[in-house]
C-alpha cells in the first residue's frame, strides 16, 4: 500500500476526550472515528487490525469444531418474549419499530435467535453436538460508554452457541471453547486468565470470564501467580478428546482466580505470600453454560436414544473483537505509540523513503516494496513528501513491527537500515539482506 494513496488520518495532537492510552493512540493513528456516543467507524488502518483479530478468532473457533453462520443485527421482539428476556433486559436494549409498527430490537446478543434456528431444523440427538457461531455487530445502550471501543454501545462480538443432549456433553462443549479461548488470546499476544464469573443477564450457573491484566482495566481481579507459566493448548490439540479437554480445564482452574463479584477473600489469603496477584483487568471473553434456560421455554427439543423428547443443554461463548484491539494496545505500547504483535499488525513492514523524489531512494524503495509484495507480505510504503522526522514518528505511532529506512547515504552504499519497532534495535544491511530478512 502506498501511503500517498492510502487513507490514514493521523492526528498530531492527543485528543482531549481520550482518557486511556489505547483510546488516544487509536484516534491519533487514524484507526477509528466516533460517529456518535459509543458508536464508531473503523477507518482503514483499524479495520485491517480488526480483520486480523477476527481471522484468528475464526481459525480457533473452526479448530474447536464450531461452525460459522451469520445472524442479523435486527431481531423480532416476539422471540425475546418467548424467553422472557424482552422485559427483563432493561434499558440497555435498543427497541425499535418497523413501518408496520412491529416491535423489533437491535440485538445485544443472540441466544434466542440461534435457539430459533436450531429448533427449526434439529430434531434428533444424532445431530448433536452442535456449535454455531458468528461474528456480528451488537448494540447495548450502555449507560456510560467510555474508553473508545473498549466499552462502546455498538460493538462487534464473536458469539458461539453449543447444543448437547446431556449435561456431560454440554460440559465437554464448554471445555472445548475454554481451550479454544486460551489459544485465541495467546495468538493475539495476550495472556488471558480464566476467572470464575457472575452469569448476569445471560443466565446459567457455570461461567468464566477471560481477563487480561492491564492497569486501565475496568475489572478488579485476584489470582494465583502460577497462571503466567501455564502451557497453552498446542495447535494439534485433539478437541474431541473428552478427557484431554477436561484436563486443560482442570489445570487452568486448579489455582485461585476470581473477579471481584466472585472473590473469596479467605481462599485468596490462603495463597502463600508472594504468589498472590491482585490487579485490574480487561474482560476480553466470557463463556457460559446455562442448560435449558432457552431451549425449555422455546421448545428446542430433540428425540433422545430413549425415544423421548429432551430439551437440549446449551452454552454461549462470547469474545469482543472491537474490545480486543484496544486491549492489545493497552498491553503493548510505548511512549512513541503502538507496538503490534506480528499476528495482528496492519502491515508486516513499513518502507520509509527518507527523501521522496531522490532517484536512488525512490528506486531502492520500489525494489524493496515490489520484492516483499511479491513474497506475499503486507507492506506500507511511505512515499509521501513528509519530513523524515514526521515519517519516523508516524511509523512508530502506527506500530508496524519492522521499519525499513532508505536514506540517501545508506542507499548510496546499496544499504538500508532495518529497525525493530518493539526493541528499537537498528541494523544496517544490504537491500537484498533486508528483503531476505522479511520475505
Ligand atoms: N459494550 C461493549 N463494548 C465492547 N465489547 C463488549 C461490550 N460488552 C461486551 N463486550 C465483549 O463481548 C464479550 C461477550 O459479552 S458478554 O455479555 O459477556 N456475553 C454474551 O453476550 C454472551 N451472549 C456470550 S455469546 C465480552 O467478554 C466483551 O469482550
Amino acid at each position: 500500500m502506498r501511503l500517498s494513496r492510502y487513507f490514514m488520518p493521523i492526528l498530531k495532537e492527543n485528543p482531549k476526550e481520550a482518557e486511556i492510552v489505547s483510546h488516544r493512540l487509536m484516534l491519533r493513528a487514524g484507526m477509528i472515528r466516533q460517529q456518535s456516543q459509543g458508536i464508531y467507524s473503523w477507518l482503514p488502518l483499524g479495520k485491517r487490525i480488526l480483520n486480523k483479530v477476527n481471522n484468528i478468532i475464526r481459525e480457533e473457533q473452526n479448530r474447536a469444531g464450531a461452525i460459522e453462520l451469520l445472524m442479523p443485527t435486527l431481531q423480532s421482539a416476539e422471540l425475546w418474549q418467548e424467553s422472557g428476556r424482552y422485559d427483563a433486559y432493561g434499558k440497555e436494549m435498543l427497541r425499535i419499530q418497523d413501518r408496520q409498527e412491529r416491535p423489533m430490537l437491535y440485538g445485544p446478543t443472540n441466544e434466542e435467535m440461534v435457539t430459533d434456528i436450531f429448533r427449526s431444523y434439529v430434531k434428533s440427538y444424532k445431530d448433536l453436538p452442535l456449535n454455531l457461531y458468528h461474528i456480528q455487530l451488537k448494540f447495548r445502550d450502555e449507560i456510560r460508554p467510555r474508553f473508545g471501543t473498549m466499552r462502546s454501545r455498538e460493538f462487534m462480538m464473536k458469539d458461539a452457541y453449543s447444543f448437547d443432549l446431556t449435561l456431560e456433553g454440554a460440559v465437554h462443549s464448554y471445555n472445548k471453547m475454554f481451550a479454544a479461548y486460551l489459544r485465541t488470546f495467546n495468538r493475539l499476544g495476550l495472556r488471558a486468565i480464566p476467572m470464575r464469573a457472575d452469569t448476569g443477564p445471560i443466565g446459567g450457573n457455570l461461567s468464566h470470564e477471560f481477563i487480561i491484566l492491564a492497569d486501565t482495566g475496568e475489572s478488579e481481579v485476584f489470582c494465583h501467580k502460577d497462571f503466567v507459566n501455564f502451557d497453552i493448548p498446542a495447535e494439534d490439540t485433539n478437541f474431541d478428546d473428552v478427557a484431554g479437554m477436561k484436563a486443560v480445564f482442570d489445570k487452568w482452574t486448579s489455582v485461585y482466580a476470581a473477579t471481584s463479584e466472585m472473590h473469596d477473600e479467605a481462599a485468596f489469603n490462603a495463597i502463600p505470600d508472594g504468589e498472590r496477584l491482585s490487579a485490574r483487568g480487561i474482560e476480553v471473553g466470557h463463556i457460559f453454560y446455562f442448560g435449558t434456560k432457552y431451549s425449555e421455554p422455546m421448545g428446542a427439543k430433540v428425540q433422545g436414544p430413549d425415544g423421548k423428547e429432551h430439551a437440549v443443554h446449551m452454552g454461549s461463548y462470547g469474545i469482543g473483537p472491537t474490545r480486543l484491539v484496544p486491549a492489545i494496545i493497552e498491553a503493548s505500547h510505548d511512549e512513541n505509540g503502538i507496538i503490534w504483535p506480528a499476528s495482528v499488525a496492519p502491515f508486516d513492514a513499513v518502507v520509509i523513503n527518507m527523501k521522496a523524489g531522490d532517484q536512488a531512494c525512490d528506486a531502492a524503495c520500489e525494489t524493496i516494496y515490489a520484492a516483499l509484495s511479491k513474497a506475499g507480505k503486507d507492506v506500507l510504503l511511505d512515499d509521501t513528501d513528509d519530513r523524515a522526522g514526521t515519517k519516523f514518528a508516524t511509523a512508530d505511532l502506527i506500530g508496524v513491527p519492522v521499519q525499513i529506512i532508505a536514506g540517501p547515504r545508506s542507499v548510496a552504499n546499496g544499504e538500508v537500515e532495518v529497525k525493530d519497532r518493539k526493541t528499537g534495535a537498528r541494523e544496517t544491511m544490504t537491500i537484498e539482506a533486508a528483503i531476505n530478512r522479511l520475505a
